[in-house]
Parts: structure tokens; C-alpha cells; sequence
């Protein structure tokens, strides 16, 4: 089999996932309809949007499980289509529900996928023993994972990610159904990966969490990713401007200041000494040299991040009615 080697034509050698007009048809539908992304290693990567918008079977092309209809993708330089074996190798795939043979301990359930993986016996046992250890169950190791809880499963199935080393690790809902501490250990456990240089996607409706932790994020609707970028940069897209930052200080001309700012909208004087100012990015620091400029006192300074929730809400809502141009 000619599976052995990437393919050439990677973009970039930071570019993990290249997907290139991806299309998935069903009959005359296109459920996922020429799709274009890249994603960099070492990024946390959000698949958005409404159920049925098409993030499931994108996964599902890019881990060569589902033919691809038209169009492209490559998953570290490998054609999943082609080379599914390969893909299979570097990628973790978690499912929404994770299976796991529930007869089994945890150590055997790791330890069967291991075997398949070719790992040796010493080098399976060394590794299950740090992976168990990272998602902290190695207390339970020994118990059958029947009576695991779903918070536990979930644990279970990132360390079988880590076992194999993965380079990429694609969760499907990885936190639907758990309780607020499990979440936060999960999102937790996610960081820990991407700081070791492995690229997540991640897709999921719980959108703070995916706010925590994603560094871009794709906006699926009707096949289409119509948006696609760091939650800054949609809400600057969808809502006009991301940041909210408000300034409590006196000193000479602040607000002429403040305006002369890169990335700041427009400067609302509230008081004599309280400003309001829209920007597309976090300009506190900026917005604290301008009062020093001015040889002012500085007393509050304050600053709402745009959430992907009210992007979110707000771009389905003016869709509707014709307000936002789909991105695509
Ligand atoms: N085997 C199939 N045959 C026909 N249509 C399918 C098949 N599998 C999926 N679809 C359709 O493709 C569309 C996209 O489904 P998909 O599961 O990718 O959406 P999703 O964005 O993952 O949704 P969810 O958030 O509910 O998981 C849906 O309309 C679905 O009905």
C-alpha cells in the first residue's frame, strides 16, 4: 500500500488539518459544503454550531470514516481517505460516548488498546501508569470501568489519548453531562495537552467552555463554516467590537487620548472623569499609559471580554433577519 508517506502540499509545517473545499453529500444534500480550514499545531480548535450543522461528519471525513463526497483534507500530511491507518495512528478520537469494554479495569481497557497501538509490554505498562496518573485515576485503576461515572469514562478515554501519543486529539462533546468539577478538571486536562504541543478540536454547544480554552473557533451552519476565528475576532465581525473597557481618571485631554488609541472604536465621556470606550482588542494597558501621558490619576480601569454566547446569540438572531452576511 502507498500509505507510508505523507502527502506533499501541506500548507505550512505548522499546519496540522488542512481541509480544502470539504464536501459531504447525501444524495443532493450537502451536509458539509466546501469547508476550508487550517489548523496549527498546538491549537485548541472550536467546531460550533446548531445540531445537525455538519460537525460530526466533518470529524468523521477528517478520521477517514466517512467518504469524502469532493474537495480535501489532510490530516498530519496523510489523506485519511487514503491512508486511514496512518491517520488512525497519530490521531485520539473521543466519541460522545466513549466505549470502553466495561467488564474491564481501567488498566486492561488501556492496556488492550495498547496492544493494538504494538506497543511492548514494558513500554505499554509505563505508559498507562503516567496516563492514568495524568488524568488522576490511577486510584481506580484496578476497578472495573462498569462502575465508572461518566466524568470518569471521559478521563478514561483522553488517557488512552495520551497513551498513544497522539499529535491531534478530536473530542466530540467531551463535556456534555458532566458536573461543574469534572468540567473544569476536563478543560484542565485539555490545556495540559495543548501545552505539550498536541492540537485539539473540540466540538461542543457548552460555548464558555469552549470560550476557556479554544484559541479560534468555526461556526457551522448548514455545512457552511460562516464564521471562523478567535472569539476576539468574531465579536468584533458580529458584534462590532469585542471589548468594553471603562476608565476612571482625571488629567488633561484623556479622552482625545483614549480615541487616538490603535483598535478603539469611539470614546463615550460618562462623567468628567468616567470614559467608555469600545475596542477591538484589550487596550487597558494602552489605555493606562494615555492617563499617565496626560498626568493623570488613574482609579478604575475595567474591561468586559465579548462572549462567544452573545456572538453566537446575536449572529442567529440578525441571520434571521437578514443582518448578518454569512462569512464563508
Ligand atoms: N448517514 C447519513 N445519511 C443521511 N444524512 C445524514 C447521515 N449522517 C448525517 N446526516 C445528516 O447530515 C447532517 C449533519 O449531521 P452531523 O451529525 O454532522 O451534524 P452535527 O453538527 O454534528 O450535529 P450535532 O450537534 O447534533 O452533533 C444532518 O442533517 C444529518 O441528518
Amino acid at each position: 500500500m502507498s500509505d507510508q508517506k505523507p502527502e506533499g502540499g501541506a500548507a505550512s509545517p505548522d499546519v496540522v488539518i488542512a481541509a480544502r473545499d470539504l464536501t459531504k453529500r447525501y444524495g443532493k444534500t450537502s451536509v458539509v459544503d466546501a469547508i476550508n480550514f487550517d489548523i496549527a499545531k498546538g491549537e485548541v480548535f472550536g467546531l460550533l454550531g446548531p445540531n445537525g450543522a455538519g460537525k460530526t461528519t466533518t470529524i468523521l471525513m477528517m478520521l477517514g470514516l466517512t467518504e469524502i463526497s469532493a474537495g480535501r483534507v489532510s490530516v498530519l500530511g496523510f489523506d485519511p481517505a487514503r491512508s486511514p491507518l496512518q491517520v488512525k495512528r497519530r490521531v485520539g478520537y473521543l466519541p460522545d460516548a466513549v466505549g470502553f469494554y466495561d467488564h474491564l479495569t481501567a488498566v486492561e481497557n488501556l492496556a488492550y488498546a495498547a496492544k493494538l497501538m504494538g506497543l511492548s509490554m514494558a513500554e505499554r505498562s509505563q505508559r498507562i501508569v503516567a496516563a492514568l496518573s495524568r488524568v488522576r485515576l490511577l486510584d481506580v485503576a484496578n476497578k472495573r470501568v462498569a462502575t465508572f461515572s461518566r466524568g470518569m469514562r471521559q478521563r478514561l478515554g483522553l488517557a488512552e489519548v495520551i497513551v498513544k501519543r497522539a499529535e491531534i486529539a478530536i473530542l466530540d462533546e467531551p463535556t456534555s453531562g458532566l458536573d461543574p468539577q469534572a468540567t473544569l478538571e476536563f478543560l484542565d486536562l485539555i490545556r495540559e495537552l495543548k501545552a505539550e504541543g498536541v492540537s485539539v478540536l473540540l466540538s461542543s454547544h457548552m460555548l464558555d467552555q469552549v470560550q476557556r480554552v479554544c484559541d479560534r473557533v468555526a461556526l457551522f451552519r448548514t455545512g457552511k463554516i460562516v464564521m471562523m476565528g478567535s472569539v476576539a475576532e468574531l465579536a468584533v465581525q458580529v458584534l462590532g467590537a469585542g471589548f468594553v473597557v471603562e476608565v476612571e481618571a482625571d488629567g488633561a485631554g484623556i479622552a482625545r487620548r483614549l480615541a487616538a488609541i490603535p483598535g478603539v472604536g469611539n470614546v463615550e465621556t460618562l462623567a468628567e472623569d468616567r470614559f467608555r470606550m469600545t475596542a477591538d482588542r484589550d487596550v487597558r494597558p494602552d489605555a493606562a499609559r494615555a492617563v499617565v501621558a496626560a498626568n493623570g490619576a488613574l482609579r478604575r480601569l475595567s474591561v468586559d471580554e465579548p462572549s462567544l454566547e452573545a456572538i453566537y446569540a446575536h449572529y442567529f438572531q440578525a441571520s434571521q433577519s437578514g443582518g448578518v452576511r454569512d462569512a464563508a
